[in-house]
């Protein structure tokens, strides 16, 4: 799987510009702020519909534009693909693969899958559980268009549900709809959770493995999936883990009414992380965060190739300089095989260790 061409026009700091890619490996080396991150956020948000950096569509559109079009050639399961996507200020975005319009970012992923590790995912262990479910969420929305339809119905229940809790002391009818809403969060809020367990379950595998080779035999990672704790087997039949939410929720009733929050549900859940034993979270050294970040991207990268039977894009985004060269040569080494993206600030180091095509950016354009 790889993208060929990719056409920028008033995407972020990009103007207009066509690049080609090679099919091993791409160096995108500039200045900070040069828009090497924007090119490879344009990549992510061609396989899958969303920005690895934020929610909101309008801020990939130029500052003094009124729509952004970003335009990919790739290859992928012997065939040629073009994806498409226009934002408009204001209107709804529209996305088509070969000319065909695609519903959500499930359709794009049906063509590209791309794993993106950047310096903020260092801190994947560190931080709390949004950063882990947020990781989880990206990739199982490329791995699994029925994921994306689920996680994007959640949301709205969610926020539909978070407005009924906020406005129920002005308007108490509102909570008429109370039922009708946790029934169906309960319903949508076990499908997010048997293909979590499932993605954490092959996630750790890999994880674990990869660790224990990148620490020199030293280190075992462990990573468990956390979620409702009525839920016993996040494993087990879909309608047994809706029952075991719809439980956890009555018990919560009151407090969510006294809180106007909604307490109870997968929005929560968590991948606990350990280090010989150890919460990674708290007790790791930066080396063994670092190492731990690495390995579940490395694995999220292995989980795709296992379910597509090809390599997804890697994008690596200024990460080599945070990792010391033993581990710089332990990813190198290990991403050899599909096509791969590193931004860095100076290429004189990379060029030593790699063979491909160098871009040098400057505001938005290829020198
Ligand atoms: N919507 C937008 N329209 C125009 N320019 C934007 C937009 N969003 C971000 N930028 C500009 O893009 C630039 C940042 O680009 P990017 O994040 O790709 O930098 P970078 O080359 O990766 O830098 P660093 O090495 O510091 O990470 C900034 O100058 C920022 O002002």
């Amino acid at each position: 799987m790889q993208i060929d061409r990719l056409l920028l026009e008033g995407f972020r700091n990009y103007d207009s510009q066509q690049l080609t890619f090679d099919g091993s490996c791409n160096v995108i080396y500039g200045e900070n702020a040069q828009g090497k991150t924007n090119l490879l956020e344009a990549i992510v948000y061609l396989s899958c519909g969303r920005s690895p950096r934020t929610h909101a569509d309008r801020e990939l559109i130029g500052f003094d534009r009124d729509r952004a079009r970003l335009v990919g050639h790739i290859q992928a399961r012997e065939r040629e693909f073009e994806t498409e996507i226009l934002l408009n200020r204001g209107r709804r975005r529209k996305m088509t693969v070969n000319g065909v319009a695609a519903k959500n970012g499930g359709d794009l992923s049906q063509v590209l899958h791309t794993v993106f590790f950047s310096p903020e995912d260092l801190f994947l262990i560190r931080e709390g559980a949004a950063a882990r479910r947020r990781f989880m969420d990206m990739s199982l929305c490329q791995l699994r268009p029925r994921y994306a339809e689920a996680l994007a119905e959640y949301g709205r229940l969610y926020e539909h549900k978070t407005r009924i809790l906020r406005d129920s002391d002005e308007y108490p009818q509102l909570l008429d709809t109370l039922p009708d809403f946790n029934h169906r969060l309960c319903q949508v809020g076990a499908v997010l959770i048997s293909y979590r367990a499932r993605y954490v379950q092959a996630l750790a595998v890999h994880a674990q493995r990869a660790h224990w080779e990148c620490s020199g035999e030293r280190e075992e990672l462990a990573l468990t999936y956390q979620t409702v704790k009525t839920v016993e087997d996040p494993l087990g039949p879909v309608q047994d883990i809706a029952g075991a939410l719809e439980e956890h929720q009555a018990r919560h009733y009151q407090a969510e009414l006294a809180s106007r929050l909604c307490l109870s549900g997968p929005h929560k859940d968590d991948i606990a992380v350990t280090v010989n034993g150890l919460e990674a979270r708290h007790f790791c050294s930066q080396g063994q965060v670092r190492t731990a970040a690495l390995s579940l991207k490395l694995a999220d990268r292995e989980i795709h190739k296992n379910a597509i039977g090809e390599y997804p894009v890697m994008l690596l985004d200024d990460v080599l300089s945070e990792l010391d060269p033993r581990r710089q040569e332990y990813v190198l080494n290990r991403i050899a095989g599909g096509q791969v993206f590193i931004t860095c600030c100076e290429n004189d180091r990379l060029d030593a260790l790699l063979s491909g095509r160098v871009y040098h950016i400057r505001e938005g354009r290829v020198l």
